[in-house]
């Protein structure tokens, strides 16, 4: 993870060729990473982008979840939550320049943000289904506070990926914006954000947010046994190795 400030913003990078999927450790580094922005009183803002070209995030580490150890697997659950609770949650404001695919877990990444801006060309969306695994109560939340039920009931159980343009029309995403200038425009909708008095931003924003974040607090454990029970699961099992296998099959294809 790069991670700098520039005045009262933190910039986040994610950085983990080829792909910057989120296994243990990398999600473990990005939780320390926004929990020490969050704790620093000088930073007001974070952005979230890829260090990659073309990929903002494949979503989280498939390896993880496929042939497992269940303890690990346990603290690798937690931490996803952790990142959720945190990015969700946050009182800072929060811009994803989204620079590149952003299946699943980058999608979720995204929308845990205060606003999204995108480059043209890409895809990004909730796309478990496809896998074969079922996105968790507080991923398919988060969708539908953002772009209403029926939409996000119909991309949920597709595991549809919008392209830029569909994600834009949608609500998915706020902005389309040209490769070269997301970072510009980015500070640009921090600074309408910084218009506004911090404490009243934090409050709305935690009218809105805060009874799902309670949800998945008083859930956790539960959240956390149903996750490990359904991914050790045989058929599950088999599904994730078909899905790698596809992955290779259309890279060498
Ligand atoms: C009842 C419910 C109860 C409980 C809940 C149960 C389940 C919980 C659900 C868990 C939620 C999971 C959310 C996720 O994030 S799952 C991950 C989904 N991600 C994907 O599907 C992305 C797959 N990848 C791609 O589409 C492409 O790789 C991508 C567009 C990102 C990039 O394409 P490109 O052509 O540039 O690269 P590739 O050649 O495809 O990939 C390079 C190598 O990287 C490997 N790879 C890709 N993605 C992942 C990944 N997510 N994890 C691990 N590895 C990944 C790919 O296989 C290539 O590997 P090599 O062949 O080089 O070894």
């Amino acid at each position: 993870m790069l991670t700098f400030k520039e005045s009262c913003i933190g910039v986040m990078k994610l950085s983990k060729p080829p792909v910057n999927s989120l296994n243990l450790e990398y999600l473990t580094e990005f939780n320390i990473a926004i929990e020490k922005l969050e704790n620093d009183k000088s930073c007001r803002g974070v952005i979230i982008t890829s260090a990659l070209p073309k990929i903002f995030s494949a979503g989280l580490d498939i390896l993880e979840m496929y042939q497992p150890n269940t303890d690990r697997l346990r603290q690798f659950w937690t931490q996803v939550q952790q990142l959720w609770i945190n990015l969700y949650g946050s009182q800072v404001a929060t811009v994803a320049a989204i620079n590149g695919h952003a299946p699943a877990g980058g999608c979720l990444v995204s929308l845990s943000c205060d606003y999204r801006i995108m480059a043209p060309n890409y895809t990004i969306g909730l796309n478990e289904t496809q896998l074969g695994i079922v996105a968790p109560f507080w991923f398919s939340d988060t969708i539908t506070n953002t772009i209403g039920f029926r939409k996000a009931e119909r991309a949920l159980q597709l595991g549809y990926m919008f392209t830029t343009d569909e994600a834009k029309a949608c609500g998915l995403i706020d902005k389309i914006v040209p490769p070269d200038q997301i970072m510009a425009v980015a500070h640009e909708e921090m600074k309408k954000m910084f218009a506004v008095p911090d404490f009243a931003r934090q409050i709305t924003k935690n009218q809105c947010r805060k009874q799902f974040i309670d949800k998945l607090h008083a859930k956790r454990d539960a959240d956390t046994d149903n996750f490990v029970n359904f991914i050790t699961k045989d058929s599950i099992q088999k599904a994730m190795g078909k899905y790698l296998e596809s992955l290779k099959k259309r890279k060498s294809g």
